[in-house]
């Protein structure tokens, strides 16, 4: 058996009594950290024999679920959350068990993330994490509800019964290979837990299912907040039901590091990985070329076919997954700009099945600055010859030219080269100069950068110039009428964060705003004096405001079970674009959009239809004014505008204003991630009005100041991070 392998059971008993006293305390940890307890930084050192090997790697989740996301952050991993674009549609009757069919899933989910990552984030994981929950009941399989009727479905059939709950786990390891190949090493598992539900009257099914509850949950349940009401009693793993086995997982990663199932680069290299015909190995895929992305974004997980019989036998409860080996390589076809063809070759089952992968779309490039922070720190190293290795100059070059990416997306932006060509796709660079008025020259530079930044694709046609068409990022965030049209956002990061981004060594050096160097005007209260002191100004500021609430609005309202709140006041609320968000999400909730009045004079005109008479506005300082009465306050991207000694005077107001039992919801970006994305907002805020982004545990201290206490936090796959607090 190959020292690798990870089927294998831990040979010693000492070994399984390690393995087994750290599973206790991670146990122990994962059932506190449901609680929302304090003490997960003490809990992580206890887990260091574990955790601490993913140190310095850049470890991703390729999930959306805020639940996987909380579990894991509260043990103490640092990672990134990359949502996988798998669609989850396999054809269950394949499937011998329901296991295989979670395991087949989560392993599609993150290999997705993992081909996906080093094409449009311009970076390769170390690892990735997939994972997918479901219920198990009289032979059928039950996922997410579709809506309610479906809902009630599946939960009538829980009703008085015991079902298994199987959260499948892939763990894939990305091994970047010197000829700029990526070996791809997976392990897999799951964990079942049973789970008995009460008798279910038809008023409780209605009633649950009304909370909204059940609606993103396997199964429609969601066992850790209401649905706990339904459940008689559980065996096994309880964060196996919430959507993470995560004592497994732990058992999983020790086995791979520190019991000798880790390959090394040359032990995984597809020669070397040949197997001995059991299901003993890990599955290693080998991806070549950077330039090539491994498969469409939505395409269902064909390039890496479900293969039943091959890959999903001898999964049990204790032991990794015995998945065959897969080599995938380049195919040098005929190729459009940033598309490529790719061949999958199932070497173990000796198939002559030679898969033809989807044609590509040509994102091929991401938008998104790649550096790491200290938790993923860049591992630079020279060649022998004392050359800089590629991949350390390709890093380096794209931070320095971080601004020319950005100011190239602001100007064909602002030209509205996206909505033209979503209008009229298939111009060439010509034509795109004539109707936005500018040089062929220029126009035929600025879609070059487009496409090499992944926002426009171009083709090339034989003896005729390249057309151009928008990608998938500009159609989906760059047009002036997308649902999450970032435009609004991206404008005042041109007309006035880059103006202060110039000024950024005064900013560092004062430690202050830098209006008065970029704009000529002396400002006390920058919201007054300047962003809302022009007509222009404020429209665009609010434009920008609402944005980027229409694109968080969701994931904030969401990241916790607020079902129980029934009013609630969106502190600088802007344009009520959040307050719509939330009041869609609990159909029982009614939101004061609270903000200057300025602001709520024009704010109307952002929602000309203004369908939902839950939401209204009052217009005060919410410095100075009483605050409008509450059960929740909503604080989004606003506390990050104020040192400290103005926060205290804004949750003083606040504290004033709750009875025990009301809550405050921040939203915020947090540095503790040390992403890039947290500590460049954070000099943003500095520039623009002297705030500051902050860690969870300042915002927990500046909350307990002010009597609240019960804090938690999610971290949204959005731009920000929710942070609860409850007014003791
Ligand atoms: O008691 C609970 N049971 C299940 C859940 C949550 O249900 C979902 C399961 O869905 P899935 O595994 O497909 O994961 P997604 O949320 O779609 O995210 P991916 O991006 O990973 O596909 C999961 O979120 C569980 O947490 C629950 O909350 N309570």
């Amino acid at each position: 058996m190959r020292r690798h392998h990870v089927t294998s059971r831990r040979s010693s008993q000492s070994q399984a009594a390690d393995s087994d006293r750290v599973s206790l305390l991670i146990s122990a940890v994962a059932k506190r950290t449901l609680q929302g307890s304090l003490e997960d930084e003490k809990a992580a050192m206890v887990l260091n024999p574990v955790i601490s090997k993913l140190a310095g790697k850049l470890v991703v989740l390729a999930s959306a679920s805020p639940r996987r996301l909380e579990i894991l952050r509260n043990a103490g991993l640092r990672f990134e959350v990359v949502p996988s674009w798998f669609k989850e549609t396999l054809d269950k009757s394949l499937f011998k068990a329901p296991h295989e069919y979670a395991m087949e899933t989560a392993k599609q989910k993150a290999l997705e993330v993992a081909r996906r990552m080093p094409f449009k984030h311009l970076k390769t994981p170390d690892i990735v994490i997939g994972a997918d929950t479901i219920v198990a009941v009289d032979g059928m399989i039950l996922e997410k509800p579709v809506d309610k009727h479906d809902a009630y479905r599946m939960l009538s059939s829980l009703s008085g019964k015991s079902h298994s709950v199987f959260t499948g786990v892939a763990i894939v390891l990305c091994h970047e290979k010197e000829n700029d190949e990526v070996d791809y090493q997976l392990f897999d598992f799951y964990e079942e837990t049973k789970v008995k539900f009460a008798d279910l009257s038809e008023n409780m099914l209605w009633e649950y299912i009304n909370s909204g509850e059940p609606m993103d949950k396997a199964g429609g349940y969601g066992i850790q907040a209401l649905g706990g009401m339904l459940v008689e009693y559980v065996h096994g793993d309880f964060l196996n039901v919430v959507g993470f086995p995560l004592n497994h997982f732990c058992k999983q990663l020790d086995l791979i590091y520190n019991h000798g199932a880790f390959s090394s680069e040359q032990e995984t290299s597809p020669g070397s990985a040949s197997h001995n015909g059991t299901h003993a190995s890990p599955t290693i895929l080998t991806q070549s070329s950077p330039n090539a992305p491994a498969q469409s974004s939505h395409s269902n997980g064909s390039s890496a076919k479900h293969n039943p019989s091959a890959s999903q036998t001898h999964h049990t409860q204790s032991s990794p997954s015995a998945s065959p080996v897969h080599k995938v390589k380049k195919n040098d076809g005929e190729s459009e700009v940033g598309e490529s063809s790719w061949t999958l070759v199932n070497s173990l089952s000796k198939h002559t099945d030679d898969r033809q992968a989807e044609v590509i779309d040509s994102e091929n490039a991401a938008l998104l600055m790649t550096s790491r922070g200290p938790a993923m720190e860049l591992n630079v190293t020279e060649h022998e010859g004392g050359e800089p290795r590629k991949e350390d100059l390709q890093r380096i070059t794209e931070l320095m030219d971080g601004f020319k990416a950005s100011k190239a997306l602001f100007t064909a932006s602002k030209m509205c080269v996206f909505d033209l060509l979503q209008s009229r796709p298939g111009l060439n660079a010509a034509q795109v100069a004539e109707e936005i008025k500018a040089s062929v020259k220029g126009t035929e530079c600025l879609l070059e950068a487009c496409v090499s930044l992944g926002l426009l694709r171009s083709k090339e046609r034989k003896c005729q110039k390249p057309v151009y068409e928008n990608a998938g990022l500009a159609s989906r965030f760059l047009l002036s009428d997308a649902p999450f049209s970032l435009q609004g956002y991206i404008q005042h990061c041109d007309k006035t964060v880059w103006p202060l981004f110039s000024h950024l060594e005064d900013a560092v050096r004062e430690g202050s705003n830098q209006h008065e160097k970029a704009f000529g005007k002396k400002s006390k209260d920058v919201f007054q004096d300047t962003f809302y002191n022009s007509l222009d100004v404020k429209l665009r500021f609010m434009n920008a405001m609402h944005s980027i609430a229409k694109v968080t609005g969701k994931a904030v309202a969401t990241a916790f079970d607020l079902s129980s709140f029934k009013t609630a006041c969106d502190l600088g609320g802007c344009t009520g674009a959040m307050a719509y968000e939330f009041t869609k999400s609990y159909p029982g909730l009614s939101v004061t959009v609270f903000d200057l009045p300025a602001v709520v004079e024009m704010s109307e005109h952002f929602h000309p239809l203004r369908t939902d008479n839950r939401v209204s506005f009052v217009a005060g300082d919410f410095f100075k004014d009483d605050l409008p009465k509450a059960d929740l306050y909503i604080l989004a991207r606003i506390l990050h505008d104020w040192p400290d000694e103005k926060v205290h005077v804004l949750l003083s107001k606040v504290a004033d204003a709750c009875t025990p039992g009301c809550a405050v919801l921040i939203a915020e970006t947090m540095l503790d991630g040390r992403t890039p994305y947290s500590a460049l907002q954070s000099l943003n805020m500095l520039a623009q009005t002297e705030g500051t982004e902050r860690t969870e545990s300042q915002y927990a201290d500046l909350l307990s100041k002010h009597g609240f206490g019960n804090t938690r936090v999610v971290h949204t796959t959005n731009f920000l991070d929710a942070f609860i607090g409850i007014k003791l």
